[in-house]
């Protein structure tokens, strides 16, 4: 279980405080709970370096993956972790609340200015928000309440259809044993769910699953599938399972826990049950349909078949991804200075606005800058600063089933990248095009005389002449303004959102 040092209220108080990350938040609420067992709290250096190269903690405890803590470094500089009393950093949820102190017996050094704290972890205060809390039974909780020898844990990071149900019951009945859904909340689901409506489609399987524990696990998937399945397998044997239910690639080593290889199943025409392939003639098989092909459907409106998922289950999902044309969308145009990005941005606003089919809200440059960003310069920082913002703004108009149209330069990935992430876990889509009109063309209109103020220096860091512009690799839409008029700009995009579902006849030719 976690620490049970001692601390004086003073200690706490002027303590350094830190919101961790989120993935941060969710090991941290693992690790309070027990669920992390034999965890103690964040992986030093050492036990990281270890973990890495043998799968093991240095004392020899078999541990699957780093789970870490890294902080800014201005902010424990002040620690000594050589003495308890002034090692303390008091870790708080989002809103500032304090929620655990950790015991920062190791600091190492990290990139980009950040230090990697590892020591043990002790609640200070409680979670009490959150959608589903009643779902977020610690392990002791979960443990106490099973009955029987056997529990079947099954790892329910997508919604359960038809074919997962079928499985589920088999191998229940097989072993005699009770289930244990454990829904992961900490990220997106892999077929794209937010947790909110991944628990919701879980919950609508309710009653076609048989006697089931259900709990909400703040497990977040840390890209490594081998390790991410070891963990999940630790994590559900802390809960209480006996055996596991591999419903994608499971790796089981080290837990103790047994996995259950699923059948391949399909649907038996003749008489409408779901049975191993092998037990049904090729004429009357029809396979189970995957994500891609689920969410194709979804995105076309189309309503999922019954034969495939139970109703309850289709009209979840049917709300948490409505088709395309009522589904919230972040339309982001990124470019130079000159590129044409507002133009092309107002235009678009303006047809939607016309036809009057969607809602639709414009987060222009100049209306940013002197609003939701002022104040904020062009450092890297500042710049990063602003997408964030504009992302997360634009990702609220799409939670609430609006077209968010922004055109901010944007020139790092790794910002555009947080701005899709941000819409997909607000349940938006998000379109991102690139305006790539050559630096040549942009400078020769030179609209406010930038260019030639970089050039001559007297206007530092500007995008494309003395700061860097990294062009996107994961651009949805290209259009090249030294090549296309206006209107034909404007239509590139509104003929792209039309084809994907999101405009149904907006169009310029349509609208003027
Ligand atoms: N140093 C420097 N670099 C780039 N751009 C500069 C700079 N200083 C001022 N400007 C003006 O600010 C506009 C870009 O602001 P953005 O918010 O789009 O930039 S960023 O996305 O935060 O990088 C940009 O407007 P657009 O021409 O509409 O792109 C410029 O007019
Ligand atoms: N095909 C085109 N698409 C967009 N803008 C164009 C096009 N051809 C010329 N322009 C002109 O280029 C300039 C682009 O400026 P702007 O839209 O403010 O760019 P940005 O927002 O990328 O800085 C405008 O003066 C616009 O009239």
């Amino acid at each position: 279980m976690v620490s049970d040092w001692v601390l004086p209220d003073e200690v706490l108080a002027n303590a350094p405080a830190y919101t961790p990350r989120s993935h941060e938040l969710a090991d941290l609420e693992l690790l309070l709970a027990g669920a992390y067992e034999p965890l103690r709290g964040f992986l030093g250096q050492t036990d990281v370096e270890s973990v890495l190269a043998s799968g093991t903690l240095s004392d020899g405890t078999p541990w699957p993956t780093p789970v870490t803590l890294e902080v800014p470094e201005a902010l424990v500089e002040s620690l000594r972790p050589d003495s308890p009393l002034q090692r303390v950093l008091v870790l708080t949820d989002p809103e500032g609340a304090p929620v655990a102190a950790v015991d920062a017996v190791e600091m190492t050094p990290a990139p980009h200015g950040h230090v990697l704290v590892g020591g043990p972890v002790r609640r200070i205060g409680e979670v009490q928000q959150g959608p589903f809390r009643k779902l977020r039974s610690t392990p002791v909780q979960v443990r106490q309440s099973l009955t029987g020898s056997r529990v079947l844990g099954v790892i329910a990071d997508r919604p359960l259809h038809r074919p997962q149900l079928a499985e589920i019951s088999r191998a229940a009945h097989t072993l005699n044993a009770h289930v244990l859904i454990l829904i992961p909340v900490a990220d997106l689901g892999s077929a794209g769910l937010t947790p909110s409506a991944l628990v919701r489609s879980i919950l609508a399987a309710r009653d076609r699953l048989p006697a089931s524990t259900i709990v909400a696990v703040p497990l977040s998937k840390r890209g490594d599938e081998v390790r991410d399945g070891l963990l999940s397998a630790r994590v559900a044997a802390a809960y209480g399972a006996t055996h596991l239910l591999a419903m994608g690639r499971t790796f089981a080593g080290g837990s103790g826990i047994r996995v259950m290889l699923p059948r391949q199943l399909c649907y038996d025409v003749r008489d409408g049950q779901w049975r191993a392939i092998d037990e049904v003639e090729p004429p009357f098989r029809r396979h189970p349909m995957g994500t891609a092909e689920i969410n194709d459907m979804l995105d076309r409106g189309f309503g999922l078949p019954d034969w495939h998922t139970p109703p309850a289950v289709a009209a979840e999902l049917r709300r948490a991804k409505p088709p395309r044309r009522k589904r919230g969308v972040v339309v982001f145009l990124t470019g130079l200075s000159g590129s044409g990005k507002s133009t092309i941005a107002r235009g678009v606003y303006d047809a939607i606005l016309e036809s009057g089919e969607r809602t639709v809200s414009l987060f222009d440059g100049d209306v940013v800058r002197r609003l939701l960003s002022a104040k904020l310069g062009f450092s890297p920082e500042d710049r990063a600063l602003n997408i964030r913002r504009i992302g997360f703004v634009a990702a609220e108009v799409a939670h609430h089933h609006g077209v968010a149209v922004c055109c901010p330069i944007a020139p790092y990935a790794a910002g555009r990248e947080a701005a899709r992430k941000m819409a997909a876990e607000a349940g938006g889509d998000f379109v991102l095009v690139h305006v790539a009109t050559p630096i040549a063309v942009c400078e020769e209109r030179d609209r406010k005389g930038l260019y030639a103020k970089a050039r001559a220096g007297v206007l530092e860091s500007f995008t494309g002449v003395s700061d860097p512009y990294e062009v996107p690799e994961d651009a949805d839409l290209t259009v090249d303004t030294s090549e296309l008029s206006i209107d034909e700009a404007v239509n590139r995009v509104l003929d792209f959102l039309t084809e994907g579902g999101w405009l149904e006849t907006t169009g310029l030719g349509l609208s003027r």
